[in-house]
């Protein structure tokens, strides 16, 4: 062998580089789990790609030859009768253009969440099975049929194969990522939470977790002539009640604007993406380009340039969380990112910041992944100076470090903790736990402080403080008055509410309802379940028993709840008549339905939450209700024409209504 030494140089780089990129895309691919950014992953892999080209060699096993990782989990297998391939990647406009040449496009976004490939046959969804490795997927066909938005039955009755993305949302993603807090090492971003969400084995989770669908191809469609037109894919699968990506038609003059168009989106848009797609409009053509190993080659991916910008670490904040989870968060001298001054990132767990060797004064890289969440690129001069606290910052308890083999994570030991009681009490008053109205998180801390708050129940026994509250800055007559009343108001609530309220780590409001149901709403039993009980309730996994049984193992949290009890009144959850939740809303309802006795019936349910039911579907109609949404009833068309939502019965019943297309939410 006559290798020079640079050539060798290469080939050892090579070689690491095909280790760092082959452990990450297994955690990512596996295990839905992030060991390095993104950003950092892309950087690694055109690095090699550079290498590969400038020496002509590429070794077994190179990411750059394979797509995603064999994928492993109890759900069924399958292989996928043609692969399902990755895309070619670029940064740059020019690109694009040349890309296209004389061919129209379709530029969309590239949707960031868990590529799902659904087959219907006789205009029923027939299967749905997960991209997996590219080669073999999951089967995952019940799941998807509790994805809000998939139709399951369609018009169209010859067989229909298409893909598309399940994703969540950012609002729904930080609500329920708020509800899950302790597994929070674990869900970083919405992708992560999906593919959580889509690839498991129950079903009732999916439907828990808000999954919507975006088709983006259509592989196949008996007997339809779409004229060679992938627009006219995409509005034939529209008009069978499918979502679709947004969508624009470019050639090489205008996909410049429409990047720009789209960039001036990213903010507003609820669902996650990490980029565009540009597809070539003409079918026939396109196909006719064939493959590499690796990529069609009648599409690209345009990833956004990530702004980046230099700056130093002032100090990493320790912030404590009601679970105990201290979390480190970089804070750094303010910078300019895609137009917003940003100063905070987070660092996720020690295990990042101690890869990243952080030291205060360090020179560091920030950007804002996919444009939204900031994060720290590199450090440049990784000092690696930061000690991790051996003192809580808010109690001065001791912290210890837990290690799970994958990852480092710092827990406050202490369980009189302030930072715990202020998120639990917190968590407590909140909207959907005893919603106890003005109780803000500052007024909390103030009562904390002042002792007159040690146990939940203390909130409705605020009246023995009176006078003192009266006098603290910032109150008086008035706010006394009111948050007497408002405590008295939630002082009647709802078995699954005041179980939520209690902040047992992962027990949300849904798990809540889950568990109020299996155990016929009695409150003794659910004390005493074991966790053999427990994990036969849907949703309730090993870890949630766990925390239930520890939780009710406390002889302090038992009595603490003994004397909350004394202080409250629990009421069925049927229908409290003061919560509107459908209060401002205009419902238009049509076609057969199957929870009640008539649309009459209905129609005093919505009545009774506030609101409103209309003959006639019109531009102030705010939902169209029809458990067949991808029916072509006149309604349904005149809805679909005006943006209008057409919901499920389902849908209302779970009061989760999804937002309008024009709403805005002040938030
Ligand atoms: N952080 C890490 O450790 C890590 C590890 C491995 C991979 N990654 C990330 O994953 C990327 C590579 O992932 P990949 O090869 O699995 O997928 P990709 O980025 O090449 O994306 C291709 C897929 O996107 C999907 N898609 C979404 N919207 C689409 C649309 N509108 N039109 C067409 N397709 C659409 C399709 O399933 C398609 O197959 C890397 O660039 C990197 O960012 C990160
Ligand atoms: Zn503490």
């Amino acid at each position: 062998m006559s290798e020079n030494k640079n050539q060798t140089a290469a080939g050892a780089r090579m070689e690491e580089l095909v280790k760092q990129l082959n452990a990450a895309a297994r955690a990512y691919y596996q295990e839905s789990r992030e060991i390095m950014s993104n950003l950092e992953y892309d950087r690694l892999y055109d690095e090699l790609r550079l290498l590969e080209k400038e020496t002509g060699t590429v070794l077994a096993g190179s990411p750059t030859a394979q797509v995603g990782y064999e994928v492993l989990s109890e759900l069924p297998k399958e292989h996928h009768p043609s692969p399902m391939l990755s895309l070619d990647k670029t940064k740059s406009v020019e690109d694009l253009q040349e890309f296209l040449g004389e061919q129209q496009g379709i530029l969309s976004w590239k949707m960031d969440g868990l590529t799902v490939v659904l087959t219907y046959d006789g205009g029923e969804l027939a299967k749905a099975v997960t991209r997996g490795n590219g080669e073999v997927g999951e089967v995952v066909t019940s799941n998807a049929r509790a994805f809000e938005n998939l139709p399951v039955r369609i018009p169209h009755t010859g067989r229909l194969v298409l893909r598309g993305e399940a994703l969540i949302g950012y609002q729904d993603f930080r609500k329920m990522n708020e509800e899950i807090q302790e597994l929070d090492a674990k869900y970083k971003n919405p992708r992560n939470l999906c593919a959580g969400s889509v690839r498991q084995l129950n079903s009732q989770v999916t439907a828990s977790r808000h999954v919507r669908f975006m088709a983006f191809a259509l592989v196949e469609a008996e007997e339809v002539d779409f004229e060679n037109s992938r627009a006219k894919q995409f509005e034939w699968l529209k008009g069978q009640g499918f979502g679709v990506v947004e969508y624009e038609k470019v050639n090489r003059d205008t996909v410049a604007e429409a990047v720009e168009r789209f960039a001036g989106k990213i903010r507003d848009n609820d669902l996650p993406s990490d980029g565009l797609v540009l597809l070539l409009e003409d079918i026939a053509y396109g196909e006719s380009l064939g493959r590499t190993a690796k990529f069609p080659r009648n599409a690209i991916a345009f990833k956004w340039a990530d702004e980046q910008a230099q700056t130093s670490l002032s100090y990493i904040e320790w912030s404590p969380s009601r679970t105990g989870l201290i979390n480190p968060v970089a804070v750094f001298e303010p910078v300019q990112l895609e137009g917003t001054t940003v100063s905070r990132a987070s660092v996720h767990n020690l295990s990042v910041m101690e890869a990243l060797e952080l030291g205060e004064g360090d020179r560091i890289t920030v950007y804002k992944a996919n444009m939204i969440i900031p994060q720290i690129g590199e450090n440049l001069t990784r000092s690696g100076k930061i000690t991790i606290p051996r003192h809580c910052p808010v109690c001065g308890g001791d912290t210890e470090v837990r290690d799970t083999g994958e990852v480092r994570t710092l827990y406050c030991t202490n369980p009189e903790c302030q930072a715990k009681k202020i998120k639990s009490f917190a968590l407590f008053v909140s909207r959907d736990a005893m919603n106890v109205d003005g109780m803000s998180e500052a007024t909390l801390e103030k009562f904390i402080a002042r002792g007159f708050i040690h146990e939940f129940a203390d909130l409705f026994r605020l009246e023995r403080y009176r006078d003192e509250i009266v006098e603290l800055e910032g109150f008086g007559e008035k706010s006394y008055e009111n948050l007497i009343a408002s405590a008295k108001k939630a002082s009647h609530t709802t078995l699954p509410r005041l179980i939520y309220s209690l902040g047992i780590p992962g027990i949300g409001l849904a798990n809540a309802r889950m568990l109020c149901r299996a155990f016929g709403g009695d409150l003794d039993r659910l004390m005493r379940a074991n966790q053999e009980e427990l994990t036969e309730v849907d949703g309730i996994g090993g870890v949630l028993a766990e925390a239930w049984t520890g939780y009710f193992a406390s002889e302090k949290n038992r009595e603490s709840l003994e004397n909350l009890l004394k202080e409250l009144i629990i009421e069925q959850e049927q229908a409290p008549a003061e919560e509107q939740i459908f209060a401002g809303k205009t419902f238009v309802i049509t076609g057969a339905v199957e929870h009640f006795a008539n649309r009459n019936e209905m129609k005093a349910y919505l009545e009774a939450r506030g609101g409103k039911v209309t003959g006639t579907v019109s531009a102030k109609t705010s939902y169209l209700v029809n458990n067949d949404i991808a029916s072509q009833s006149s309604k349904n068309k005149k809805a679909k024409d005006l943006g209008i939502p057409i919901i499920t019965e389902e849908t209302v019943l779970s009061g989760k209504l999804p937002d309008g297309e024009e709403e805005t939410d002040a938030h």
